[in-house]
């Protein structure tokens, strides 16, 4: 059995503080892998816990195939939860760990041919007889969602499951989780801060930040079409490059996006997403591109649809099948704030003894800022004027960085010929908002 759950306008907020999430409304099909994606604080957590019942909703509803759960007991959710940190219990085998549930449940039946299918399903038939100090932490987690599974939830709830585990252990986790919940066909609710995990994992993905959400969408649309800066920095690696650019629409002449030293110049014939880039002439936008987006490449050798431009070399990251290139194209980086930093640490419940209450209460109510994602301070034109300055803490020199193969030679200071695709450029206004590719609420765009 499988279940839907539905959020509509939910809120949530502790001891009268302000809202940790803020009018969510999802509807999760039956089946569905849907993840919870976003920074730490952005209230993923606290999201998957009201559907499990194990917070209060403040307002709005929470819905189980359809039925009012606002008030219903976790333990009459039919449910399964798996988090970070396994909560195996260390005295117990791990057939009685998966078994527990289970005697829990039906007290007095033997629970012994539903804990060998469950861990025949998971590939950990040698570990039953062990104790959780004998495993290592892949085996752990196996076992945990053994005794997740082997109850039959209608549904998983997993909070980042697989953080305290090694890269390559995660890679493999992350494919038999997958696997197990389509063969389960239990609908699935997954949290993560990692991109690629939740790219990888999800049917559809729900991006937050600050309790709000951003984006609902298939990996494929929440990285092709990101709503708003927030969304297409947080999703996809390299990092898309933000530049911060200004519209040039002289009636006589060509289109252009003045990028502070150098421009891109609009083909023509106006593709209709360029055209409506018109209104914003003499304003200033984020100009946005992937790494595929650009390729070095002399001017001579470009395709339709792309333009010239050139950078210097100021740091090459060599990743073993591609390198990472930095280049200086005179243009400056437009700043997401949440995402120039170091991911900070678990936050903790308990009162921090720093600050008064309304300290803390500014820096959440600051947290939880659901306007502009982007910090522009000065026009855009102004930074060319402004070289050498020192990039952000944690960020590489630089503006753009581009992929390329591994067999090039390219050293720092040296100027290389780019090429930028126009058919890969996104634009987003001074807000963050996407404006080309145009956002589909616009009417008739196709005719
Ligand atoms: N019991 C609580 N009392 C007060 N504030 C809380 C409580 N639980 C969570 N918060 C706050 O709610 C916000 C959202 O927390 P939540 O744990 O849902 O975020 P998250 O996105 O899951 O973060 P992480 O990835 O770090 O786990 C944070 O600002 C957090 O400090």
């Amino acid at each position: 059995m499988t279940r839907a759950i539905s959020l509509h306008h939910v809120s949530k907020s502790y001891a009268r503080g302000p809202r940790v999430v803020e009018r969510l409304s999802l509807d999760i099909r039956p089946g569905e892998f849907l993840v919870l994606l976003g920074p730490s604080g952005c209230g993923k957590s606290t999201v998957l816990r009201m559907i499990a019942g194990l917070e209060e909703v403040s307002e709005g509803e929470v819905r189980l195939d359809g039925e009012y759960a606002n008030d219903l007991p976790p333990s009459e959710r039919n449910m399964a939860m798996v988090f970070q940190n396994f909560a195996l219990y260390p005295s117990m085998t791990s057939r009685d760990n998966i078994g527990f549930p289970l005697r829990i449940e039906t007290p007095g039946a033997d629970p012994r041919a539903r804990v060998d299918a469950t861990a025949r399903m998971l590939g950990i038939q040698d570990l039953l007889d062990r104790f959780p100090n004998q495993l290592s932490g892949g085996e752990r987690q196996r076992v945990a969602m053994g005794r997740a599974i082997a109850r039959h939830p209608s549904a998983f709830l997993m909070d980042e499951p697989l953080s305290n585990l090694d890269a390559k252990l995660r890679n493999h986790l992350r494919a038999e989780i997958s696997k197990l919940t389509r063969d389960l066909g239990a609908t699935t609710v997954y949290v993560t801060h990692d991109q690629a995990e939740a790219m990888s994992l999800g049917d559809r993905v729900a991006v937050m930040r600050g309790g709000v959400l951003q984006q609902l969408g298939t990996p494929r649309t929440v990285y092709g079409l990101p709503a708003n800066v927030f969304v297409a920095a947080f999703i996809g690696t390299p990092r898309i490059n933000l530049l911060r650019g200004i519209v040039r629409a002289p009636l006589d002449g060509a289109m252009t996006i003045s990028l502070g030293k150098q421009f891109l110049r609009l083909p023509e014939p106006l593709c209709l997403d360029h055209q409506l880039l018109r209104v914003q002439q003499g304003r200033e936008v984020i100009v946005g591109l992937r790494s595929e987006a650009v390729r070095l490449a002399r001017a001579s050798e470009a395709r339709p649809g792309e333009v010239a431009i050139t950078g210097l070399v100021e740091h090459v990251e060599f990743q073993g099948h591609e390198v990472l290139v930095h280049f200086d194209t005179g243009s400056r980086p437009a700043l997401v704030p949440e995402l120039e930093s170091p991911r900070p640490s678990r936050p903790t419940r308990r009162r921090r003894r720093d600050g008064t209450v309304l300290d803390r209460l500014r820096g959440r109510a600051g947290a939880l800022r659901a306007g502009p994602v982007v910090v522009l301070d000065r026009p855009a034109d102004d930074e060319a004027d402004h070289p050498g300055q020192t990039p952000p803490e944690g960020r590489l020199p630089g503006d753009l960085v581009v992929r390329t193969t591994p067999d090039i030679d390219l050293r720092h200071g040296m100027q290389i010929p780019l090429l930028v695709d126009l058919a890969h450029l996104f634009v987003f206004d001074r807000n963050g908002e996407r404006i080309c590719p145009a956002p589909e609420r616009l009417p008739d765009l196709d005719e």
